[in-house]
């Protein structure tokens, strides 16, 4: 039996990095068609600012195996809606994940495949778990950056498809001050 090899690193709790992480940057010019305001979207555009970075530590796609990233999703809003991750459900769409808030304030949008969505707010030591079969984005509600760890399995893979054509059910944005989930106008079943 070849044995793989034990390791440990280091998270900076500070600025989300994990040392010899792999790197992932999206920009609002990778998002296009997911934020409701298109004009919104169009005019910050011209900026082009990192909504978020992810550094991932990644095994092969096996099964039984374990991935981690941190993410740092960047505050800011596209009209009156928050920054958020593109969000997705799992390839194998049975494999479940956790995560874990570091830093920052915002939450978690869940959906199943049939549109019944759930809300759950995040600040530094919420732990979310994340079923078989729900798809999840998360989202920046404060004014600092929103740090997150997530545990998830090797082979999970990530299905952004659905999502990216159809969105969630439901939008997070901000309303006289406060943070208000609602129902998505573009959603169709
Ligand atoms: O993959 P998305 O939807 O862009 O969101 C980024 C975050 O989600 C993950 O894909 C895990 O679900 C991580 O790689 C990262 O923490
Ligand atoms: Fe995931």
């Amino acid at each position: 039996m070849e044995y793989k090899e034990p390791f440990g690193v280091k998270l900076d709790f500070e600025s989300g990095i994990i040392e010899n992480a792999k790197k992932l940057v999206r920009k609002l010019s990778d998002m296009k068609g997911y934020y409701v305001d298109e004009e919104a979207y169009e005019k910050l555009l011209k900026e082009d600012p990192i909504i978020y970075e992810v550094y991932a530590v990644e095994q092969e796609e096996k099964d039984g195996d374990l991935n981690f990233a941190t993410t740092v999703l960047y505050p800011g809003k596209v009209g009156s809606e928050f920054f958020m991750t593109k969000g997705h459900y799992h390839s194998k769409a049975d494999r479940a994940e956790v995560y874990f808030a570091l830093k920052g304030k915002g939450g978690m949008l869940l959906q199943t495949p049939e549109g019944e969505a759930r809300w759950i707010p995040m600040e530094p030591g919420t732990i979310v778990y994340v079923p078989p079969y729900w798809a999840h984005r998360t989202i920046n509600t404060g004014d600092e950056p929103f740090i997150f760890l997530a545990l998830y399995p090797a082979d999970a893979g990530h299905d952004y498809g659905t999502i990216k054509e159809k969105g969630f059910s439901k939008i997070v944005v901000e309303e006289n001050g406060e943070v208000v989930v609602k129902d998505n106008p573009k959603w169709t079943e």
